[in-house]
């Protein structure tokens, strides 16, 4: 169908050049669907179930319930499998929330699309897009639909499509020829992206009509992939599993040899390997994970993988774009410069009516989503200066840094340059004087050309030069080159685009956390020193593009090997991948800014890529992790602080449910290793009341915990530091682990022994001591729970004391402790759950004992903080440069020309 006449398409699509109707859009929408792939779902969910009930911490479960079977406890042996099932169907709900927390993503940002609707081109949600509509493509679009080109010319990144990385040409004038549509010269296809050029199309397949929908290769928006924080979890949890069946192993034969029976040593062994298993660890670290995503996503900044909410947390240096990421990209025309005099605005009105003339020809066609051609052209009609006939257009890119334009002024034929000065000065031979005086451009003037530029960018203006050529019609419109050459001067605009105000407070912020902030910019090195100074960045080293492709790589590390911020100005985006590659080789994790076709390679290399919402191009944001849908430099630290807050809330809620391991271990080792002198202090069933029932909430709450105050006045932790370390198992193991155990067990003895028990005494069903020996176990069981109250509160903070978050700033946590005291008070006082879990009420005496067990464990764990506390501010801080003084400014002498800087340090 593709390879019909081009009109003779459009008409059997029902179409003209100029698009649908909106009506007749809306029409086919409604009999056609939406331009949406089918999500496959299927059968996929049974296959996640089924894995939740086989992952290490539910075999481990298995071979509790295997054991207990086997050794002639059907009734635990059920539970146990109770227990498993329930804890998949938790964990199954969190996945899949999990998972709808980064799809529900792509609502933030509908992807869009330019097409021609009742003869006007509009902007429209890619869903919307319908056979027939007429696409207008641009370089860095990503394309929606199958469409055949009607004009234009493109190249297409069809990675996607045929895996193929270098981009092909796609023009209307091409003959169809191709045996296969997909190689069609004159066919774009959903999925692909334009890598330049610009063209329009008709739509002629939508959805999963499309070659992408046949082949079915939506790639999962990275759900489905393990991040390395899930991973390390895994592997910890496989640990676990080992180190329980090894003591299992292990004290099985001590209890045989002990004396104990096979049913008791059975016992022990699963009791073990229950109170070992951390349910509920791995869902829990997903959802804490995706809960951060959707908080970030109210905040401005979408990542498109769970992973990288952990690496945003260590980034260590952020590297920026300037142009309305540090700035406002909110242009003004400032000062003109013309023959050797500066002019505020239209001051004078022949020299603003001379540069306007360019500024009103110079542009791209669709120049209103830009500032700076906004803020140009705006000058250009406030002087009343109109556009010419264009001819020919050489588009700006960002190598080049400039643009030109070929326009008739009635009879004359005029060619406008604009650009960088660096780059359009070498261009021009004469300089102009007003009316029709010219003059050759001598080195002299050049210099003083030079000055005149250095003069605007050190008060953090951006300058272009404007240049022309009247006259002869340039023989080669075709040839940027041709046209861009003998030009004559016009003279310079300075443009301001002020910094955003929130910008200065995120740079203080990114200092304290200890990380750096590199500007990487196309700007001039002395604007971009200037801006960046503006906003307190601490400006160490200013790099140009030039004096970057100078560098070899090790004299690249040896620059980057300063802790100062630096700005690389001039820059291109081969700098921009050098400068990420270099910055992970020497350790660090980099979040990199872009928003260009060319910055996609960077931005995959960075740690995290980070793409702009509003103006940048759709494959910087197919390329990019993150993308911040305000472009806001603070944002990126928002972000980061996030990260860090979601790491440190992992961390506290893994020691809180690792920490009741000991008072459960505990009472199973009295039991074996006294061989049975002393009765069993918890049942089986007890620890999982404690491990699915009291300890889920509390530990949910703590995923939810604020930022500590101090989140970001610490030095990024370092690449591949572990969630769980040998501190965080000390603290939680030897530290309220082993509070715990001994008050628990204090607790059972104390009830037992007033009771009259002596070790060796009977205390099964029918014996004197039993309802003793219950009453002792239900204390073991309940001092076990107020324990871990104290736990939960101490786990809030790493290291600041209780007063400075406040006891009530968790409100969710405390609600989780009332439940948690609710289900307990049930546990031992509703008589259906006495008689399932073998409990009785306790005695009132121990009531204040029980309240006092919380208050110890929280009380020994803040004198462990402020010891910790105490020695980390006795300890001078690093001579790091970061937290001295402000490294020398790199704002050098004005006579100094940009070549000469990085020489100066
Ligand atoms: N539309 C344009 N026409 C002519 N020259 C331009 C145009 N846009 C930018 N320039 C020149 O090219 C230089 C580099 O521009 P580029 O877009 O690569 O980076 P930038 O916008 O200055 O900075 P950033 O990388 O921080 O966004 C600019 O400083 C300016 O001198």
């Amino acid at each position: 169908m593709t390879t019909e006449p081009t009109e003779l398409l459009l008409r059997d699509l029902g179409s003209c050049r100029g698009g649908l109707g909106e009506r007749e859009a809306a029409r086919r929408l409604a009999l056609y669907g939406a331009n949406v792939l089918p999500v496959s779902g299927g059968a996929r969910w049974l296959v996640e179930l089924g894995a939740q009930f086989t992952h290490p911490l539910a075999l481990l479960l298995w071979l509790a319930a295997g054991l207990s079977f086997v050794t002639g406890n059907p009734a635990l042996g059920w539970a146990i499998v109770g227990v498993i099932g329930v804890n998949a169907l938790v964990a199954f709900a969190q996945e899949r929330q999990a998972a709808r927390a980064v799809q529900a993503l792509a609502g933030y940002l509908p992807p869009s699309a330019r097409v021609a609707r009742d003869g006007v081109v509009r902007t429209v949600p890619v869903a919307e897009i319908v056979r027939g509509d007429v696409l207008h493509v641009g370089e860095g679009d990503r394309i929606c639909a199958d469409a055949r080109l009607l004009d234009g010319e493109l190249e297409l990144d069809m990675s996607s499509l045929t895996g193929e990385s270098v981009p092909v040409v796609r023009a209307a004038r091409l003959p169809d020829v191709a045996d296969r549509l997909i190689d069609a010269p004159t066919v774009v296809f959903s999925g692909t992206s334009c890598t330049s050029g610009q063209a329009t199309a008709v739509v002629f397949a939508t959805g999963s009509h499309t070659e992408l929908g046949r082949i079915a290769a939506l790639s999962q928006r990275g759900a489905g992939e393990e991040s390395p924080l899930q991973r390390q979890v895994r592997r910890t949890a496989w640990l676990i599993a080992a180190v329980a069946i090894a003591i299992g192993v292990l004290f099985l034969p001590l209890g045989l040899l002990a004396g104990l029976s096979l049913r008791d040593a059975a016992v022990f062994a699963v009791g073990l390997l229950v109170a070992n298993v951390p349910e509920g660890l791995l869902p829990t670290i997903t959802l804490a994970l995706a809960v951060g995503v959707r908080v970030l996503a109210r905040s401005g900044a979408l990542v498109k993988r769970l992973s990288a909410v952990e690496t945003l947390g260590s980034t260590t240096v952020i590297c920026t774009d300037k142009t309305g990421t540090i700035t406002q990209n909110q242009m003004a025309v400032e000062r003109l410069w013309a023959a050797g005099r500066e002019f505020a605005g239209a001051e004078d009105a022949s020299v603003a009516v001379a540069l306007a003339t360019v500024m009103a020809d110079c542009n791209p066609l669709e120049a209103s989503a830009d500032p700076m051609e906004r803020a140009l052209l705006g000058f250009a009609e406030a002087v009343g200066v109109q556009p010419g006939q264009r001819i020919a257009t050489f588009r700006f890119d960002s190598r080049r840094k400039r643009m030109s334009v070929v326009a008739r002024h009635g009879s004359q034929v005029v060619v406008s340059v604009k650009g960088a000065p660096e780059s359009v000065l070498p261009l021009c031979t004469s300089w102009w004087f007003g009316g029709d005086v010219t003059s050759a451009l001598t080195p002299p003037d050049r210099q003083l050309v030079e000055d005149a530029v250095d003069a605007f960018a050190q008060r953090g203006l951006r300058v272009l030069a404007l240049a022309e050529r009247r006259g002869a019609v340039p023989s080669g419109a075709e040839d940027a080159e041709d046209a861009e050459s003998r030009l004559c001067l016009l003279g310079l605009v300075a443009l301001l685009d002020p910094p955003r105000p929130e910008v200065a407070d995120a740079v203080a912020a990114c200092h304290r956390a200890g990380i750096r902030v590199n500007v990487i910019t196309g700007d001039h090195a002395r604007t971009a020193a200037e801006i960046a100074r503006q906003v307190g960045i601490r400006v160490d080293r200013v790099v140009t593009g030039p004096e970057l492709d100078a560098m070899t790589d090790r004299e690249l590390d040896s620059v980057l090997d300063r802790d100062g911020d630096m700005v690389f100005a001039r820059s291109t985006p081969e700098g921009k991948l050098r400068l990420a590659d270099a910055l992970r080789h020497r350790g660090d994790v980099v979040a990199m800014t872009g928003d260009g076709v060319n910055d996609a390679p960077a931005l995959r290399r960075a740690d995290i890529g980070v793409a702009m919402g509003r103006s940048g191009t759709d494959v910087a944001r197919e390329a990019a992790t993150m993308v911040l849908t305000d472009d806001d430099f603070a944002t990126i630290v928002t972000a980061v602080r996030e990260g860090r807050r979601v790491w440190e809330n992992l961390r506290k809620f893994v020691l809180y449910i690792f920490a009741h391991a000991v008072p459960e271990v505990v009472p199973f080792a009295v039991f074996a290793l006294s061989a049975g002198a002393v009765p069993l202090p918890l049942t089986v069933l007890q620890i999982l009341a404690i491990d699915l029932g009291t300890e889920t909430l509390p530990a949910l709450a703590l995923g939810r915990e604020g930022a500590e105050p101090d989140v970001m006045d610490r030095p990024p932790r370092s690449r591949g530091v572990h969630l769980i370390t040998a501190r965080l198992l000390g603290r939680a193991w030897l530290l309220m682990g082993t509070v715990s155990a001994v008050l628990a067990m204090a607790l059972f003895f104390l009830v037992l022994t007033r009771a009259g028990w002596r070790p060796g005494d009977a205390v099964a069903a029918g014996h004197r001591l039993h309802a003793a020996y219950l009453q002792a176990t239900t204390i073991t069981f309940l001092a076990i729970v107020a324990c871990q109250v104290g736990t939960a509160i101490a786990a809030r903070t790493e290291r600041a004391a209780l007063r400075d978050i406040g006891l009530t700033s968790n409100r969710l946590l405390l609600a989780g402790i009332a439940f948690e005291i609710a289900f307990a008070a049930g546990v031992v006082l509703l008589p259906p759950l006495q008689r399932m879990l073998g409990t009785a009420a306790p005695p009132l005496y121990t009531v204040p004992l029980l309240l006092a067990c919380p208050v110890l464990v929280w009380g020994v764990d803040e004198f462990y903080r402020a010891v910790a506390r105490r020695r980390a501010a006795d300890v001078p801080p690093p001579r790091d440069g970061r937290t001295g003084p402000v490294g020398r400014s790199a704002l050098l002498p004005p006579r100094q020309r940009p070549e000469d800087w990085s020489t100066t340090r």
